[in-house]
């Protein structure tokens, strides 16, 4: 029996943390009062995701240098989105649909997961967290469909980030369901104008700046001299992002994700949106593998699986050296 307290009263066991499965992860509250796991991994390399959003916000190599863009004005209260890191978009991409821009999930607060179904087993992959979001019965009224969407983070031994989603339409009245879906990856670069993204050249895109009409990148990789909002239609499962002054290359592979969306707001939008610093889209690109050409359908008892990986290796591109199939085929 416990001790009786100073007062008489049995004295009350300081609540514990949740555990979580991996050693290399602990549940932290950030000094906004919004709690979120730390993945850790060799030397400095760390992530960071908050539950709420279920949203990475940080993703640091074994030096300790950040690799994603987090605004200095973010904001970390609801129902506001975090504005850097990767945000979810879901059940809806963008203005595709009569939900709030970029869908709910992105401003939700998610759970964490201890028993979720197995995913192909990877040993070398130590620090992870499993996260689930289930629709609130508020959700139900916005989007009347039941589901399961999971995510693990991953941070892998050579310091690479993975986010593997599973949806699962658990509707008991037999109804499907259709979403489309985002990473929304805020890459951290050096200077906008001195980055080039290759695998996208010669791909067929729909413009947001133009009504979402249709056309073909036309020439050579992409590079930045204004406002981007461009959704690449069946893009490779590689991209890269050859960030020159850093020396850096981010090498997206995407899989059960066939386009590709491109933003930066440039200074203009930038200057419109309140959460968001009048210069920092110099160093900021979101590059985001989606689904948002062709909705996704899951009928009842189906699930949908959509992954993300990312690594950050060292370029030469700056001397001329790197060949850019080399790091888009491995
Ligand atoms: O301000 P939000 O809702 O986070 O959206 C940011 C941008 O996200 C991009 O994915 C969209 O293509 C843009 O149109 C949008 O402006």
């Amino acid at each position: 029996m416990a001790a009786p307290g100073p007062a008489g009263a049995a004295a009350s066991p300081s609540p514990q943390p949740p555990q979580l499965p991996s050693p290399f992860a602990e549940l932290v509250k950030s000094p906004s009062g919004l709690e979120k796991v730390v993945l850790r991994g060799s030397r400095n390399c760390c992530v960071e995701v908050y539950l709420y959003g279920g949203q990475v916000t940080s993703w640091k190599n074994d030096n300790g240098e950040e690799l994603l863009f987090l605004s200095s004005k973010a904001i970390f209260k609801p129902p506001k989105a975090i504005r850097g890191g990767i945000p979810i978009c879901f059940p809806q991409f963008g203005t595709h649909g009569n939900l709030e821009q970029h869908g709910f999930a992105r401003n939700r607060f998610w759970t964490i997961d201890n028993d979720p179904p197995p995913l192909p087993a990877n040993p070398a992959i130590k620090a992870y967290v499993d996260l689930i979001l289930r629709p609130s019965e508020e959700d139900l009224k916005i989007w009347p469909h039941s589901f399961e969407f999971r995510l693990r983070v991953a941070l892998g031994p050579s310091g690479d980030l993975s986010l593997t989603s599973r949806i699962r339409n658990t509707n008991t009245d037999g109804r499907p369901f259709s979403y489309t879906f985002a990473y929304h990856t805020y890459f951290s670069v050096s200077d906008i104008s001195e980055v080039r993204v290759e695998g996208l050249e010669t791909m067929d895109y729909l413009d947001n700046l133009k009504a979402k009409e249709r056309f073909t990148e036309q020439g050579d990789a992409i590079v930045f001299e204004s406002e981007i909002d461009k959704v690449y239609l069946a893009a490779p499962s590689k991209i890269a992002i050859i960030d020159h002054e850093k020396k850096k290359t981010f090498v997206v592979t995407k899989e059960g994700l066939p386009d590709s969306v491109v933003w930066n707001p440039w200074d203009k939008k930038a200057k419109a949106m309140q959460d968001f610093g009048d210069a920092e889209y110099k160093n900021m690109l979101c590059v985001e593998p989606a689904s948002v050409e062709k909705p996704i359908t899951l009928k009842p008892g189906e699930e949908w699986k959509g992954r993300l990986a990312l690594s950050a290796v060292p370029s030469s591109y700056c001397s001329g050296q790197l060949d850019p199939l080399k790091v888009l085929q491995g």
